[in-house]
């Protein structure tokens, strides 16, 4: 797949491929490409060559509204929660089980997940924690159960402990069989999340391999993600 703003292009011939079930990051340092990846397989910008499959079908050039009703719940970067709706109207407002799941996320089974959602369940969006806006976020993706979540930077600007409160949550999701598409820049705790990685660099995948075999070379993480 390739991609551009323009005239400029900023993918480069990216091959990613995502078996049910698995979770899969992408990594690179800032302005690398991998929001751009992330919006071309939402369907918020159309890849200039190349195709994107998804259960199935080719979705090149579908709308993100059509992408999300065949099964794609993203989390955005920056949440972007409805802050003048209350946390329970933000669930109820994406509650779909689109892909007939056989036991599907409900308003009970998120507040198990994130008891402090349950909490606040009467509180308007805006005047939730950055923690529990992300919980939210997470929640109301769970809430369309989708095929594949997708998360932009879920970690961003959180406290150490509710960020791990956050990968918590994604390694229960990952046992319960989710597959997760991760972007994120704690590389540490992504080995012990995802199965797979892929780093990229000005729009070209560098390096792929699985959480084995990046913990091995630390050497990657300092040359392409600067830790
Ligand atoms: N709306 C846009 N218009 C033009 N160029 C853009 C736009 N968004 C991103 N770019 C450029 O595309 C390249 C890839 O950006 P992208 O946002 O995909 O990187 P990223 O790896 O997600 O980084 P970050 O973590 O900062 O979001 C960068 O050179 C960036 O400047």
């Amino acid at each position: 797949m390739q991609a551009a703003y323009g005239s400029s292009q900023v993918l480069f011939g990216l091959d990613l491929r995502l078996q049910a079930g698995e979770v899969l990051t992408l990594l690179g340092r800032n302005g690398m490409g991998k929001s751009t990846t992330l919006r071309c397989l939402c369907g918020w910008m159309a890849p200039t060559a190349g195709r994107i499959r998804f259960c199935g079908e080719d979705v090149s050039g579908w709308s993100a509204d059509r992408i999300a009703r065949l099964g794609l719940g993203l989390v955005p970067e920056g949440r972007q929660i409805f802050p003048n709706l209350s946390v329970r109207e933000n669930l109820t407002a994406f509650a779909a089980n689109r892909c007939a799941a056989r036991e599907p996320w409900t308003e009970e089974r998120v507040f198990q997940l994130f008891p402090r959602l349950q909490e606040r369940a009467a509180n308007m969006g805006n005047q939730l924690s950055g923690g529990e806006q992300q919980m939210l976020a997470i929640a109301r993706a769970l809430m369309g159960n989708p095929r594949l979540l997708v998360l932009d930077e879920a970690s961003e600007g959180l406290a150490p402990l509710v960020r791990e409160e956050i990968w918590r949550c994604l390694d229960h999701l990952r046992a319960a069989g989710q597959t997760i598409l991760v972007v994120d820049k704690y590389v540490r705790r992504l080995i012990r999340l995802a199965d797979r990685h892929h780093i990229l660099e000005r729009g070209r995948m560098v390096w792929s391999g699985d959480s084995a075999e990046l913990a091995a070379q630390p050497e990657l993480w300092q040359r392409y993600l600067g830790v």
